[in-house]
């Protein structure tokens, strides 16, 4: 059952149960503890760039979901607007029962995000940096202590945990950053491209912790351009295109629908960029075809 079908009886029983306030809050509970994320309805306009058309998916409490789509289809902006960094339009996003826009600080507590480019305090070191994120959220200092260092071990950081950042590689900074998203042990985990600039021991390392997380428990949702990591790690996987969702189902499913099994295959029906590749591998031939139109009138099969 898809996600999409799940989230109606939650409306249709809002209506049935509102003469009964304890059982529509046992229900809320059982929604909550069942869909860590809801995003409904979601709108985000840029000026005239609608980069978000109407987005509602839910995201299972204790499995690792995966967001998918080519460039400008609005992953970015849909992470950004669940981590609480920017405003939708309109619609509603409610992690783990609470609103982030009237309960934004109950939201935000359950939250790690880790961004595809992120600003960071590059004058500190990675322990100095660690601590000063412990303090914001206001970490009890001994558990502070002992999540740092667990994280520098975990990403073999500890050598270079009294450097400065600004002296620190790509993906050493990366690491830090990831380990500032886990600091604070939240139940979900927001991942917008977290491999960028990781080598390939790191982003092992992380998909161990990926694995991991969700094995404790942890909800995580997950949002990369390398297919074969979101197929390996993500138990569903949703798929935008051009600001809308046009599937939303198992990964098992989703593998199983296209003749040759793969979320890559999956991926160019649902996006259409079929034509874009064959016009590629043409042009490297030394054939020089009339680049491919799209077809604006469809945003793709929808699946689940
Ligand atoms: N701050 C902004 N101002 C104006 N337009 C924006 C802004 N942020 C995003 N957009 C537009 O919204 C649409 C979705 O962008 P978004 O960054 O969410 O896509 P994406 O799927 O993350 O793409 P990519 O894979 O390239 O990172 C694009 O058309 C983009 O130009």
């Amino acid at each position: 059952m898809s996600s999409r079908i799940c989230y109606r009886p939650f409306r249709f029983a809002r209506a049935r149960f509102a003469i009964q306030p304890g059982h529509y809050s046992l229900f809320v509970a059982w929604v909550w503890e069942l869909f860590v994320i809801e995003v409904i309805n979601l709108v985000k306009n840029f000026g005239d760039n609608a980069a978000l058309k109407g987005v509602s998916f839910t995201v299972r409490s204790g499995e690792a979901t995966g967001c998918l789509g080519p460039n400008g289809a609005g992953k970015s902006t849909i992470m950004k607007t669940l981590a609480g960094l920017q405003r939708p339009t309109s619609g509603e996003v409610r992690i783990c029962g609470y609103s982030l826009a009237s309960e934004p600080l109950e939201a935000k507590k359950r939250i790690g995000y880790v961004p595809e480019t992120a600003a960071m305090y590059t004058g500190l070191t990675a322990n100095e940096y660690l601590s000063l994120v412990a303090e914001l959220y206001h970490l009890d200092r001994d558990f502070a202590a002992e999540q740092i260092g667990k994280l520098l071990r975990a990403f073999h950081l500890t050598d270079v945990a009294d450097r400065q950042i600004d002296s620190l590689s790509k993906g050493m900074r990366q690491k830090v950053l990831i380990s500032s998203a886990l600091l604070h042990d939240p139940e979900v985990l927001i991942f917008d491209e977290p491999l960028n600039g990781l080598d390939v021991n790191a982003a092992l390392t992380f998909r161990r912790i990926v694995e991991d997380l969700v094995s404790q428990g942890k909800t995580v949702f997950y949002c990369s351009h390398i297919l074969d990591v979101v197929e390996r790690l993500c138990k569903r996987v949703i798929v935008l295109n051009s600001g809308e969702v046009v599937a939303d189902d198992e990964t098992a499913n989703l593998l199983a629908s296209t003749p040759k099994g793969s979320l890559e295959s999956v991926f160019q029906e649902l996006t259409r960029i079929g034509p874009e590749i064959e016009w590629g591998a043409a042009l490297a031939e030394g054939r020089a075809p009339e680049m491919p139109k799209r077809d604006d009138s469809s945003s793709g099969t929808r699946i689940g």
